[in-house]
């Protein structure tokens, strides 16, 4: 299945989705739902930076898609009263790309790099100078007359996203002061996100319909947004008033989602490894090349939620299906698991 039409992708999808998103975004962290330990830092380092009148250090953000990296990003240039301008790393494809970028800067302006593993080494590396000491070292001119330009730049804070802090090189990781992980949100909080969302739609929502969304929402706001939307649609053609858990659970049946948040996809992945494999342990490859996926895709769109939820676990030798799946599917899990 292509992650563009699977409804618990945690993927954008299309522009409608977008300019959906859009008007879901909390735009201060008193509206950021969830993330308290991070909210709570920021609002500190916040605070420190605006009565030094300095630039907000620089900031890294990584964890799974649609936990709202953008989303913090943005909330944090509002809280600093400074402008953002944002980008990501494929975006930027020569050094002159960014030169541009942060030319345009004012002091205390924030630079937004979504996707900042995928910046090319050579833009990579003219970041680390802007970064520590605010300045570029460009070439003008060819040739015989070509000659280097120190180029200074006003104090600005880049705030990195990615879905893969593994990746990023130790020398561009080191250089951001603030670095935060985004968790996956707990149920109470995605109620929560739920809630504020339908009430910007104009849709009644009852509490046990808004817990329902939340708790097969795989942990990510997006997907929530997302699985809410369609479901505010099942009400509407049923002239439903309000959204109740039981008419959650029939459109959620028709999506074919299953009450933890499970797709097909995810279904095939574990089935492979009970059926196939005994369980496991196997290896990420031989499951991709079972079901017809690559094992990247596996790896970051499948796998995070599933070792989240308990439903596989990491050994040495691969991964292994836990107890608690082989009980979600009812089916009597043989030798001891663990
Ligand atoms: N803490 C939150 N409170 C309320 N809504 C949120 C929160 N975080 C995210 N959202 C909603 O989820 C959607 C996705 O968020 P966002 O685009 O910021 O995710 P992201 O982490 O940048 O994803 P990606 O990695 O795919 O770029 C947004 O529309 C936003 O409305
Ligand atoms: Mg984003």
């Amino acid at each position: 299945m292509n992650e563009d039409e699977r409804v618990i992708s945690s993927e954008i999808q299309d522009n409608s989705e977008e300019s959906a998103e859009k008007s879901l975004r909390p735009q201060t962290l008193s509206q950021y739902i969830g993330q308290d330990q991070i909210k709570h830092e920021l609002s500190v380092y916040i605070e420190a930076a605006k009565n030094r009148n300095e630039a907000l250090d620089h900031v890294l953000l990584y964890g799974p898609p649609g936990l709202g990296k953008t989303t913090l990003a943005m909330v944090i240039a509002r809280e600093m009263g400074v402008n953002i301008r944002t980008t990501s790393g494929p975006a930027i494809e020569k050094s002159g790309d960014l030169v541009a970028l942060l030319n345009e800067l004012q002091p205390g302006d924030i630079l937004f790099i979504d996707e900042i593993h995928r910046l090319p080494k050579m833009v990579e590396e003219m970041l680390y100078s802007a970064m520590e000491d605010f300045f570029v070292d460009i070439v003008v001119g060819q040739g015989p007359t070509a000659h280097p330009i120190h180029f200074p730049l006003p104090p600005f804070t880049l705030i990195g996203a990615t879905t893969r802090a593994g990746v990023l090189s130790a020398p561009l990781r080191d250089r951001f002061g603030i670095v935060e992980h985004m968790n996956y949100y707990t149920e109470k909080d995605l109620t929560e996100i739920v809630k504020r969302s339908a009430d910007i739609f104009q849709t009644n929502i009852k509490d046990e319909g808004a817990h329902e969304v939340a708790s097969r929402s795989r942990g990510t706001p997006r997907i929530a947004n997302r699985l809410l939307k369609r479901i505010r649609d099942f009400a509407q053609v049923e002239n439903m008033s309000s959204i109740n858990q039981s008419i959650v659970d029939r459109s959620l049946k028709l999506l074919g989602v299953d009450d933890r948040g499970l797709d097909e996809v995810d279904k095939k992945v574990l089935m492979t490894m009970i059926e196939l494999y005994g369980g496991g342990p196997v290896g990420i490859k031989t499951i991709a090349a079972n079901i017809g996926e690559d094992s990247e895709t596996i790896s970051e769109m499948y796998e995070p939620y599933l070792l989240q939820i308990g439903f596989i676990k990491r050994t040495p030798r691969g991964r292994m299906v836990t107890d608690r799946a082989y009980e979600h599917f009812g089916i009597p899990s043989i030798d001891s698991k663990e």
